[in-house]
């Protein structure tokens, strides 16, 4: 089968525009990911799982730069702001100067405490995005939230900060363990959700092959998201208005991961079951129907996704924890809701008990 075609996309933010290009075998064609490299410093960052797979690709387009690797443990408990410290110090250890250059190399939690450790630097420098999840193809390299989470909540500690270029390099998907990439696809199906009625129906009739990971509907899914993604952060960089959008799930999906303590369902998969409640809970204030509800479910099921609450947890905790989510104001509650297939909503002042019982039918 030929290889799918590279593709290009702009996120259109004035002089601090930048490509996401996506195709087979950009690690070892270092080039263009080489040319964003300004100074002579560099910080790769990755972790224990990637570094082993593709830290030797990458050191081949560093040949005559000063660079140096940092690694993190494995996992989302490692998003941590103790991380973000000793990534400072292997700064500060390769003598790294205003013009230096971090690399995330590896999934969302990298490229998130990579990105943030680049804002922190000096007050600013520069970083690349190489995601090697589907995620963070599909989502977390893009449009530049980049942070840390706390024990009291998911990203809590952050920064926008836009990465110079992001090169992803789809070779890279044939190491992904099948859980880490089903979970991608909550991020994906997401999008759809939010604001495209069409790819939510594209999505439906791929199931079978985007599981299957054929490389050529891989491909199309994960530039239909980056260009919807890359839209709505052209038009609010700082989530102002339209970018809380993209939290589609998120309220619900933070503190299920918090509640977990970053341990019991991957963040794509809290996206998936928050959504779902996302659903749920606009179903019962007369938003959405049953039939959006029922599709949703569907097609995250299909996909291998989890649509329900993990056992043990508790609806009272789960509600703590949402009251400290970044949107709400003036100590209420705002979520975004869901109007039905591709279209979602901002709702401030949301009610705690309607909440609450969407929780507890869900336990
Ligand atoms: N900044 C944003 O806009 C944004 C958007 C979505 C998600 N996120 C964040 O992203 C994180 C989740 O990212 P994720 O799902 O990529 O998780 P992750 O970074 O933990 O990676 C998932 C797993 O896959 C492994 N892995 C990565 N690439 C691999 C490869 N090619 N082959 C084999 N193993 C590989 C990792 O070691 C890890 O075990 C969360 O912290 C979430 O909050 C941020
Ligand atoms: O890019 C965004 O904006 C998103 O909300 C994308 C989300 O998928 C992502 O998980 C993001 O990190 C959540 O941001 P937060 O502001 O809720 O921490
Ligand atoms: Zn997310």
């Amino acid at each position: 089968m030929n290889a799918p075609a590279p593709r290009s996309i702009d996120v259109a933010l004035g002089l601090r525009s930048y490509a996401v290009r996506i195709g087979p075998g950009l690690l070892s064609d270092s080039t263009a990911w080489r040319a964003a490299i300004r100074g002579r410093h560099v910080l790769v960052i990755s972790n224990t799982t990637v570094a082993p797979l593709y830290l030797d690709t990458v050191a081949k387009g560093l040949e005559g730069l000063h660079w140096a690797s940092f690694l993190i443990d494995d996992g989302e408990a490692h998003k941590t702001f103790d991380n973000v410290g000793r990534a400072l110090a292997a700064l500060a250890k390769l003598g790294a100067t205003r013009d230096a250059c971090i690399i995330a190399l590896g999934g969302g939690v990298v490229g998130d405490l990579a990105g943030f450790t680049a804002a922190c630097w000096m007050r600013g420098i520069d970083f690349i995005q190489l995601p090697t999840t589907l995620l963070a193809m599909v989502d977390s390299s893009v449009g530049g939230k980049t942070g840390v989470n706390l024990p009291a909540g998911k990203n809590l500690v952050g920064a926008f900060h836009q990465p110079r270029g992001v090169f992803a390099d789809i070779g890279t998907l044939a190491t992904l363990p099948e859980r880490e990439f089903r979970a991608g696809l909550a991020e994906v199906v997401k999008g759809a959700a939010i604001g495209d009625a069409d790819f939510f129906a594209w999505l439906e009739a791929h199931a079978d092959a985007l599981a299957a990971r054929e490389p050529a509907v891989v491909t199309e899914a994960i530039a239909r998201k980056v260009a919807y993604k890359a839209g709505v952060v052209a038009r609010d960089e700082t989530e102002q208005g339209e970018r809380a959008l993209l939290n589609l799930g998120h309220t619900f999906g933070h503190a299920l991961e918090t509640a977990g303590r970053y341990t019991s369902l991957l963040h794509g998969e809290a996206v998936a079951v928050g959504m779902v409640l996302a659903a749920q809970l606009s179903q019962q204030l007369g938003m959405a129907a049953l039939d959006d509800t029922l599709r949703l479910q569907r097609l995250l099921d299909t996909l291998g996704l989890p649509t329900d609450i993990p056992e043990g947890m508790d609806p009272q905790q789960l509600l703590a924890l949402m009251r400290l989510d970044k949107k709400n104001t003036a100590g209420t509650l705002r979520l975004i809701l869901w109007r039905g297939i591709g279209r979602a909503e901002i709702v401030a002042g949301v009610n705690e008990a309607d909440v609450l019982a969407v929780l507890q039918a869900a336990v």
